[in-house]
């Protein structure tokens, strides 16, 4: 039995997880944390970090951009390992994530997106950028999204970035129209009721194209990647590990 703690444990991951893991024989949630509290639960659930008084194997984050690396050096400093789903975080957030975890002996997985046909859409958008160098993201998420663009589209854009042999000319930098430039790839976000996720990369050349394409409908698509983080993530080295690919 694996017992997790969730960070935004009322927040609409938090309560899909909870639900996910209610049905779950192998996985137990015994405590989260919420700033307003107020939900009756089959668990404790606390208000700020210096509350808390239970442990857990594993801490899973569904929070905030700049709660999660408190939250996370929480979990770390108090024994547990850490999987965190919020998105946001900076390169300085990861890098001390990644000390504290090496220093504590524990492991401390961030995963840009759990579903499973995202995990592929990047593992097939890399394997294209080294074709096909010119590249867009286009994303589209719920309207009450905090960030943007999406963790997903940071981490695509890094992964094309990295498997192309050499960057587009990027001639319209300047120009909001044309998205926000990370890692020389023309990234689009757009926020939109009704929707919950969805990423699309197009790649062109002379006279063809190929576009990459994921649809989250639910958030239950995020599920079986959260259950396999969890049931996994203390067989990864004590350290950051990004993506659940070293997990599949
Ligand atoms: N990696 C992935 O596959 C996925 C990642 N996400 C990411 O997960 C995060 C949460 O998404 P979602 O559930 O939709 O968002 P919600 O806004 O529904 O939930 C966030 C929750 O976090 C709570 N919260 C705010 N600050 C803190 C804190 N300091 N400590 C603990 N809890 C806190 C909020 O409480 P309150 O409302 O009271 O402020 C809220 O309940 C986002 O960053 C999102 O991008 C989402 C889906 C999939
Ligand atoms: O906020 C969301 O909903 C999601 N956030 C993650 C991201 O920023 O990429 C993952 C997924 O897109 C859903």
């Amino acid at each position: 039995m694996t017992e997790v703690f969730i960070g935004g444990v009322l927040g609409k991951m938090g309560r899909q997880v909870t639900a996910m893991m209610a049905e779950t024989p192998d996985l137990t949630v015994v405590g989260g944390l919420v700033p307003a509290a107020a939900a009756p639960t089959a668990f404790p659930v606390f208000a700020q970090l210096d509350q808390i008084d239970v442990t857990a194997d594993v801490w899973v984050d569904f929070t905030i951009p700049t709660a999660a690396r408190a939250n996370a050096e929480y979990a770390l400093t108090h024994g547990m390992d850490v999987v965190i789903g919020t998105s946001g975080l900076t390169q300085a957030d990861e890098t001390a994530l990644g000390e504290l975890a090496q220093a504590k002996g524990k492991h401390a997985l961030i995963v840009p997106n759990f579903a499973i046909s995202a995990v592929l859409m990047m593992q097939f958008a890399a394997k294209a950028a080294k074709y096909f160098p010119d590249a867009e993201v286009v994303e589209v998420h719920h309207s009450d999204k905090l960030d943007a663009p999406s963790g997903t589209a940071r981490a695509t854009a890094k992964l094309i970035s990295q498997a192309r042999q050499h960057a587009p000319l990027a001639p319209h930098q300047d120009a909001p129209a044309r998205g926000e430039w990370l890692d020389d790839v023309p990234v689009h976000a757009l926020r939109l009721p009704g929707y919950v996720a969805q990423e699309e990369v197009l790649f062109g050349a002379t006279g063809e194209s190929l576009s990459i394409k994921q649809v989250s409908f639910d958030r239950s698509s995020f599920m079986a990647g959260v259950a396999l983080a969890v049931r996994q993530v203390a067989k990864l080295p004590a350290a950051l590990t990004i993506g659940l690919d070293s997990l599949l």
